[in-house]
């Protein structure tokens, strides 16, 4: 039977990361990913997922899965496709990413020596694909040009380029916490009433896992990595 030309591939985005805590640009990346493979005329997007990382992966200042899990989803309570899965971050062991939704500092982590095993990058690229959205300062395409491993599966990357640039990220609304400083307007009104009530972000919260070298890392260095 005929491939039917105008049939669309039908699209899962996936989004990976600490999520400490979900912020509005995390909610845009959807939105952003979606709008752009919507326009290419070739897919159609279903359904978004986020997946926030287990406490094992011990990232300085990451609070416990159950607050990040709970805000994401009250974050996207009133989404019609996008959902939380809390499948990774509930697992004892830290475990490898395969297909993702990302900013480009997670696609530049690619070049971080030890960090991703050759392996994954190979099959997220040559298998499902990456959707990426650059953020502001980072040049992604001058990144694939010099990586031998991004250059042979530029075809299968997706660079999302954002051009209303929105530099919000975790680590500045937790230091603005820190300083005691107003959030609104930049994390979902739920979360920050949830931060709040629960006092999730502070000096010593910053400081767990302060010293503990990332679990791909440390896996690497005990040898079952790689
Ligand atoms: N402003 C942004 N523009 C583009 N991508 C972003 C932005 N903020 C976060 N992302 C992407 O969202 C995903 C999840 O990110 P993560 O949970 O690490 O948040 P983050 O804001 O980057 O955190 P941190 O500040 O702690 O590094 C990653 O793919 C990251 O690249
Ligand atoms: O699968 C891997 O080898 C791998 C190596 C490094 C990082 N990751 C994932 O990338 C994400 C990075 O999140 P963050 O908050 O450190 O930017 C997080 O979900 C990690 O599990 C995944």
């Amino acid at each position: 039977m005929a491939l039917d030309p105008d049939k669309k591939t039908e699209v899962v985005l996936l989004a990976c990361g600490s999520f400490n805590p979900i912020t509005n640009m995390h909610l845009r990346l959807f939105e952003l990913a979606k709008d752009y493979l919507h326009e290419t005329g070739k897919y159609k997007v279903i359904k978004g997922i986020i997946s926030p990382v287990g406490d094992a992966y011990k990232k300085k200042g990451l609070i416990s899965a159950d607050h990040r899990v709970t805000m994401a989803k009250l974050a996207t309570n009133n989404s019609d496709w996008v959902e939380v899965d809390d499948w990774e971050s509930s697992q004892s062991e830290w475990l490898e990413t395969v297909k993702l939704l990302c900013g480009s500092d997670v696609l530049e982590s690619f070049g971080i020596p030890n960090l991703w095993k050759l392996e994954d990058i190979t099959e997220i690229m040559q298998d499902y694909g990456l959707v990426c959205i650059s953020r502001a300062g980072n040049s992604t395409q001058k990144f694939i040009y010099e990586s031998d491993i991004l250059w042979k599966y530029k075809n299968n990357i997706h660079l999302v380029e954002e051009w209303i640039t929105n530099d919000i990220s975790s680590t500045k609304i937790r230091r603005a916490l820190r300083r005691g400083q107003s959030i609104r307007y930049l994390v979902p009104d739920v979360v920050r009433a949830y931060i709040e009530k629960n006092d999730l972000y502070s000096a010593e919260s910053e400081d767990r896992n302060a010293g503990v070298i990332l679990a791909p890392l440390q896996k690497n260095a005990t040898g079952s990595k790689n």
